[in-house]
C-alpha cells in the first residue's frame, strides 16, 4: 500500500537521529534545513566534523531514553541496532523511521529538490531510493528555477486578486487558473521576470474590465466593474 505523502512542519520540534554515517548526516541537514531541534546519537560522533551550532551531539550509544520529549526519529545505524530503535519508539508512541528497512518504520524520506517556496519530492517507497534521486534531479531540471520565480510572483501577486476580488469567484479564479498556466514559465526563460509581471498584470486587467479575449475554457465573463489595476506592475 502506498504511503500518505505529506509535509511536516518541524520548526522547533525535536528530532533524533541515530547513527552518523553519510546516512544519518543526509537526514541531520534536512532536519537542520526544516528549522528541527536534532539531537544525534553515535558513539562516533565527535570524530565527525563541524556541526551547525543548534544540533546537539550525544557521543554515546543508543539507548531508549534517548527518544523521550522527541517528535520524530531516525535509526540510521547498523540493521540491529535500527530495529531496537524502532520497536522502542513504537513503544514510546515517537514517528520512526527506519534507514535499513522502508516497511519497518513509519515513514520514508523521499528524494527532495527545493528552489524558493517549491519542494518537489520523488518517492519510489523503497523500491530504488537510486531512482528516485535520478527522477527528481530530471524534474528539477525541467522546472528549473523559473518555476520558483513564478511560484514568488505569484505568492506576491495574489494576495491582491483575493483582495480585490473576494466577491467575484469566478473571475478570481479564472484569473489565478490562468497565472498558473506553464506557458508563464516558457515566457519567463525567454524574456525574463518582468515580461511575465507585466503579462500577468495584463491578464488581470482585462478579466476586470471583462474585455478579455475567450480563455477557451468555455466560461461566461464576469463583466462589468472594471477598474483599472494594478496600478502599472512594475
Ligand atoms: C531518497 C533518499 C532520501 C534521503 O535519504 O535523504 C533515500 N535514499 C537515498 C539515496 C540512496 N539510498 C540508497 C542508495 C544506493 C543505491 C540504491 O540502493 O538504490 C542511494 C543512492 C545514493 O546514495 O545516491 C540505499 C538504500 N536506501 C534504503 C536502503 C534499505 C532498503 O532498501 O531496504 C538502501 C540499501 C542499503 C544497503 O545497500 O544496505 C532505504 C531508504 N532510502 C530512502 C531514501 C527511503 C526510500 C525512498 C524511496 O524509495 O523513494 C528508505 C526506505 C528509508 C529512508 O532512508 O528514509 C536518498 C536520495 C538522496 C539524494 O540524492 O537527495
Ligand atoms: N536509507 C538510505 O538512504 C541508505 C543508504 C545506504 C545505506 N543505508 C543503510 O543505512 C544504515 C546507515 O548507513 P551508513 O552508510 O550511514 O552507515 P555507517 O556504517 O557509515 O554509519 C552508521 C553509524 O551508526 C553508528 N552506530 C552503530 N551502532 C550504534 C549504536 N548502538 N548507537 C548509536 N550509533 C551507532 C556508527 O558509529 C556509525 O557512525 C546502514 O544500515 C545501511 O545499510 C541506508
Amino acid at each position: 500500500m502506498a504511503g500518505y505523502p505529506i509535509e511536516l512542519e518541524l520548526r522547533d520540534k525535536r528530532a533524533l537521529v541515530v547513527g552518523l554515517g553519510p546516512v544519518g548526516r543526509r537526514k541531520v541537514a534536512g532536519l537542520v534545513a526544516a528549522g528541527a531541534r536534532v539531537v544525534v546519537v553515535d558513539p562516533a560522533a565527535d570524530r565527525l566534523a563541524a556541526w551547525p551550532a543548534e544540533v546537539e551531539i550525544c557521543a554515546e550509544l543508543y539507548r531508549s531514553e534517548h527518544l523521550q520529549g522527541m517528535t520524530l526519529a531516525f535509526a540510521a545505524a547498523s540493521a540491529t541496532v535500527n530495529r531496537t530503535v524502532v520497536a522502542d519508539a513504537r513503544r514510546a508512541g515517537v514517528w520512526v523511521g527506519s534507514a535499513t528497512d522502508p516497511k519497518e518504520g513509519d515513514f520514508t524520506v523521499p528524494a527532495v529538490w527545493r528552489e524558493g517556496p517549491l519542494t518537489l519530492t520523488v518517492s519510489t517507497s523503497g523500491a530504488s531510493p537510486a531512482l528516485a534521486a535520478a527522477l527528481r534531479d530530471r524534474a528539477a531540471k525541467a522546472l528549473g528555477p523559473a518555476a520558483a520565480g513564478l511560484a514568488s510572483l505569484l505568492a506576491e501577486l495574489r494576495p491582491e486578486v483575493l483582495a480585490r476580488l473576494g466577491d467575484r469567484a469566478e473571475v478570481r479564479r479564472r484569473i489565478l487558473a490562468d497565472w498558473a498556466d506553464p506557458r508563464w514559465i516558457d515566457l519567463w526563460l525567454a524574456e525574463g521576470p518582468e515580461a511575465v509581471r507585466r503579462a500577468l498584470g495584463e491578464r488581470l486587467a482585462y478579466e476586470i474590465a471583462g474585455s478579455s479575449p475567450p480563455l477557451g475554457d468555455g466560461q461566461e465573463r464576469d463583466g462589468g466593474g472594471a477598474e483599472p489595476w494594478p496600478a502599472p506592475l512594475s
